[in-house]
């Protein structure tokens, strides 16, 4: 047993929001047939946040799909708070922030962030759901409930997604680099606006990400990942006190972990680079 997977295993207790154990994913068939994930290991507690970075292609997006249930690995498995991803996902255990918005532009914001509960109220029955306005206003959008996703910006618009996203209240949230679409400043502005909302609905997360600031401000943990095959090579403890803002990139603590992710990043870099 690898010491990932031993590491995962110890975790296996109530404390646990999400289990991977030896993923194996390959594409292709033959000659052409490439490993993506290579017994990927990772517990993720309850309520903790995770980031994930790594060089372009090492699967980070795969690891979230697999995780998500959007993709199936070859090996191993997930659990969801002690359950199937399928049982998680049939559950609205589990919020998914996909890179871009994704919103219907003939419906306003409120109905975008409506849709989810509104489609099979029937299922609904038992299942905590939270109020969408109530989630808006949260994010902020309490004056732009009745627009259109084209009268947003795009940061506004990444914002109601995620609220959209916590509308089932889920156990866990998947992000797939929600912000990178938009420009520093904005993302700036967001990454602090979901740091203050998950700090007072504390999530597992699992967030993946380019941007080392971004990682070390929101997490926990960063895992930092190598490719070819796209492998754990690094899992770093984020020992930064909470809850945080802006003034903590200014900090020497700060700046050390920042020089220390990417120093292990420029590693795994250069590694892909030559393979
Ligand atoms: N459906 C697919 N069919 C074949 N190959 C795929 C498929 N999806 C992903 N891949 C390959 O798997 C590898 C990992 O892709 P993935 O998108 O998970 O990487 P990533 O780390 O998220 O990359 P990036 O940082 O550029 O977004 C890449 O080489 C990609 O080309």
């Amino acid at each position: 047993m690898s010491a990932q997977a031993a590491q995962a295993l110890r975790h296996a207790d109530n404390d646990v929001g999400v289990h991977v154990e030896n993923i194996s994913k390959s594409y292709g068939a033959g000659e052409s047939r490439t490993t993506v994930l290579d017994k990927v290991s990772l517990t993720i507690r309850k309520g903790e946040f995770v980031s994930v970075i790594g060089p372009s292609g090492c699967g980070k997006s795969t690891l979230l799909k697999v995780v998500a249930g959007l993709s199936g690995a070859d090996s191993g498995r997930v659990m969801i708070n002690g359950k199937t991803v399928r049982e998680a996902a049939k559950d609205k255990a589990i919020g998914l922030v996909p890179q871009a918005p994704a919103l219907l532009p003939w419906r306003t914001i409120l109905d975008n962030v409506s849709l989810p509960i509104t489609v099979n109220p029937g299922a609904n029955r038992g299942r905590n759901l939270r109020d969408p306005k109530e989630l808006l206003r949260s994010f902020g959008l309490g004056h732009a409930i009745e627009r259109y996703p084209a009268q947003l910006s795009g940061g506004m618009q990444q914002r109601a997604a995620i609220a959209r996203a916590f509308v089932f209240d889920p156990e866990i949230l998947l992000m797939d680099e929600p912000f990178s679409a938009l420009d520093e400043m904005n993302r700036d502005q967001q990454r602090m606006g979901l740091l203050d909302f998950w700090q007072s609905n504390r999530k597992s997360v699992l967030f993946v990400t380019h941007s080392v600031p971004e990682a070390i401000i929101l997490s926990d943990r960063i895992v930092l990942m190598a490719a070819h095959p796209g492998r754990i090579a690094e899992i770093i403890d984020v020992d930064l006190p909470r809850p945080r803002n802006e003034a903590l990139y200014a900090t020497d603590a700060f700046r050390d972990l920042e020089g220390h992710v990417r120093t292990s990043l420029r590693k795994v870099m250069m590694e892909a680079a030559r393979v």
